[in-house]
């Protein structure tokens, strides 16, 4: 694991805010909860936490945010116990303004021992500027929408996953393990309901062509414990959960109970973004994904292991939300900082 291994589980925030957040971190009992073994069935010991923040985060950001904030960002990030944070996107810079520092980025933060830092590469143009900036992990994003698809990759999914193929051929060669995203799992922006058989579909042909983990992304955060229910019983029909991950935005507020239902059938992979920052520049309307801090809050509360510092994670939070003007999203942060 990277960072700061000795202040891990210790609490560093200002005395203020610790003191009022010592028990979530530290503390067994307390006024909130009580960590214990949980009483809910089916629950894994480890949840890992892929951090978006830096790619999902900000590519939506109007303003440019400048290199080097992104690479403190990063680097904050990277301290507090988090082992796989996504840092930028080797995509078009006339698509996505936002992400066109990519090279700057990947080249200018220290890459902890221990933390892993993948890229979205849509294509082999993406994925070779990626590997000569650095990069040792990749994504592919596809998506279970046809008009979804030709939206935010300018092609359909068929032709998604022809351009895919080059690039997980291509990572394996290099020994790049290569992450598959499927956007639009439990709704496109675009054409409404989308089958759980074609997210199964699209799902298994990612994980058919080499990628070791599939993320399956609520893109517009419409799905509720039910609909990622059905999703996921298709799914793992397919692939096992363990070669899950979902992705969950939270414009609807059903984000941590989506996640909790997947945790419930096996998966042990959630992404998510500090500040609950984050939106797809072709998911007109959807907001943030779901807030990195609450997620922590919730596996805390249900005495399930992180290895990720919660205070150090709302530091960073704080700081990117200061560098772009925004008030968090976290209601654990908003909780904690006005109380
Ligand atoms: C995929 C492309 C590049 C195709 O873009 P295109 O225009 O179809 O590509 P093209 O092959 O026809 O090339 C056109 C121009 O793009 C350039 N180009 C071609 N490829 C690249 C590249 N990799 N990097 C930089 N430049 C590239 C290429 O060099 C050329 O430049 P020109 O000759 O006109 O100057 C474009 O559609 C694009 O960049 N789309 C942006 C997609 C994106 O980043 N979306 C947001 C991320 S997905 C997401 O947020 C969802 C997710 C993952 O979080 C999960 C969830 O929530 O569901």
């Amino acid at each position: 694991m990277g960072g700061d291994q000795s202040s891990r589980g210790k609490c560093r925030m200002p005395r203020s805010v610790v003191s009022k957040l010592r028990p979530l971190e530290c503390g067994s009992s307390t006024k909130y909860h009580v960590q214990e073994a949980s009483p809910l069935s089916g629950l894994p010991e480890y949840v890992k936490i892929v951090e978006v923040g830096p790619r999902d985060g900000l590519q939506n950001e109007k303003v440019i945010v400048p290199t080097d904030i992104k690479i403190e960002f990063i680097n904050q990030l990277s301290q507090t116990g988090l082992s796989v944070i996504e840092v930028t996107s080797f995509v078009s810079s006339k698509w996505v303004p936002q992400m066109a520092d990519h090279t700057e980025v990947m080249k200018g933060i220290h890459q902890y021992p221990g933390v892993r830092y993948p890229v979205l590469t849509p294509n082999l143009q993406g994925f070779h500027r990626a590997v000569a900036a650095g990069a040792t992990e990749i994504s592919v994003f596809g998506a279970a929408s046809e008009s979804f698809s030709r939206k935010n990759i300018n092609c359909s999914i068929e032709e998604s996953m022809e351009k895919f193929e080059e690039v997980v051929k291509s990572a394996r060669h290099l020994n790049i393990p290569a992450r598959g995203y499927v956007s639009c799992a439990l709704g496109c922006p675009y054409e409404g309901s989308i089958t759980p058989q074609k997210v199964t579909e699209v799902s298994k042909r990612l994980y058919g062509m080499g990628c070791y983990e599939i993320s399956l992304g609520d893109t517009i955060g419409v799905g509720t414990p039910g609909s990622m229910r059905r999703m996921l019983e298709s799914v793992i029909k397919e692939i096992p959960p363990t070669a899950l991950a979902v992705h969950c935005h939270d414009t609807y507020g059903q984000a941590l109970a989506n996640i909790l239902t997947a945790l419930q059938m096996g998966i042990n992979v959630v992404d998510s973004a500090v500040s609950g920052l984050g939106g797809c520049p072709y998911a007109k309307g959807a907001s943030g994904n779901v807030a990195t801090e609450d997620l922590i809050y919730m596996l805390n509360g249900l005495g399930l292991n992180t290895d990720v510092n919660l205070h150090k994670v709302m530091e960073a939070g704080d700081f990117i939300c200061k560098a772009v003007n925004k008030t968090t999203n976290s209601k654990v942060a908003q909780a904690s900082y006005n109380a």
